[in-house]
């Protein structure tokens, strides 16, 4: 059954007369606990789709639902976690967090928010970085901890905006298992965004193409059957493995190839023109230098 739905949504951009939709007629059900990832090229409107799925941007058209009620506004019922870690850079691990549970469970004991905070610590595997600030931990501590205060608000769905592609391959494949165990253990329901299709197949059920905007819509989706969990060390050698591989990504050069093309018909010839003098200026601003050329 459906739990986080789209139904026909759009947005749109810009004054009344030069408009663009971005997005456009977006249908998607998302079943309770599943993980679907939406993969798609930059510019296409993937962070925009995460902010209509979270309630920040209402949709110019059509609607959202999640448990049935109209999503109309951003709620802790939806956790969003970015690309940039936006972490106060004036707070330690904990204090991040602290923040957020303190702000969504305002009726809990100083000991209850202790604890429940160093849960989520734990979860992430920071217990001894506790007491950092930001700027004293690695970009893959730091989306840790990102991951940790989204996790610690206990939403019902996960909205993950490309959260790993600022790492470098081994954090990520590492902190990629960490969200997949943590996803089994607290059955979430996941909404992923990546650009990434080995990370698609290692973590998702469900993998949805975002077709090329302006007017991206979400394209048939590649449901993915291999087994959980998934052991990365063997899955790649697996038939269905590479055959979904080969699959989602010459779907994803074609979408490229047709926006190319699409592009093409649109070019504007420019005049063949050049410049009188090209000569650099002796001095700027009253500074001065040898002309050399
Ligand atoms: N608030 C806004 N006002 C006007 N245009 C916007 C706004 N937000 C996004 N856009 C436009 O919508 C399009 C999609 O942007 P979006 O950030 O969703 O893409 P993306 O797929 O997440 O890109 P990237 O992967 O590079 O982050 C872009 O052309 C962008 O300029």
């Amino acid at each position: 059954m459906s739990f986080l739905e789209l139904n026909n949504a759009s947005i749109a951009f810009g004054p009344a007369g030069n408009r663009t939709e971005v997005l456009s007629d977006i249908n998607l059900s998302v079943a309770e606990n599943e993980f679907v990832a939406v993969i798609g090229f930059s510019g296409s409107g993937k962070s925009t789709l995460v902010n209509m799925l979270s309630g920040l941007l209402p949709p110019t058209g059509g609607e959202v639902r999640m448990a049935g009620e109209k999503v109309t506004r951003p709620s802790p019922r939806r956790g969003v976690m970015f690309q940039s870690y936006s972490l106060l850079p004036w707070l330690t691990v904990y204090g991040n967090i602290h923040l957020a549970v303190k702000q969504v469970f305002p009726k809990k004991s100083k000991a209850e928010l202790r604890e429940h905070v160093e849960r989520y610590i734990d979860m992430v595997h920071l217990t001894p970085a506790r007491d950092k600030r930001p700027h004293e931990l690695s970009g893959g501590m730091r989306q840790r901890v990102s991951l940790a205060r989204t996790l610690s608000v206990q939403p019902e769905v996960l909205l993950l905006d490309e959260p790993l592609s600022a790492l470098d391959a081994l954090t990520r494949s590492v902190l990629q298992d960490e969200i997949l165990q943590i996803w089994e253990q607290e059955k979430k329901t996941v909404v992923m965004i990546t650009n990434d299709v080995d990370e698609a197949i290692i973590m998702a059920d469900r993998i949805v193409p975002l077709t090329m905007g302006p007017k991206a819509t979400l394209a048939e989706a590649f449901p993915v059957t291999l087994e959980r969990p998934r052991d990365r060390r063997t899955l790649t050698e697996l038939p269905e493995y590479k055959r979904l591989k080969a699959d989602i990504t010459s779907y994803l050069v074609g979408l490229n190839k047709e926006a190319r093309e699409l592009r093409g018909s649109n070019i504007i010839e420019m005049p063949d023109i050049a410049p009188r003098d090209f000569k650099a200026p002796s001095k700027i601003r009253g500074l001065k230098w040898k002309n050399t050329g």
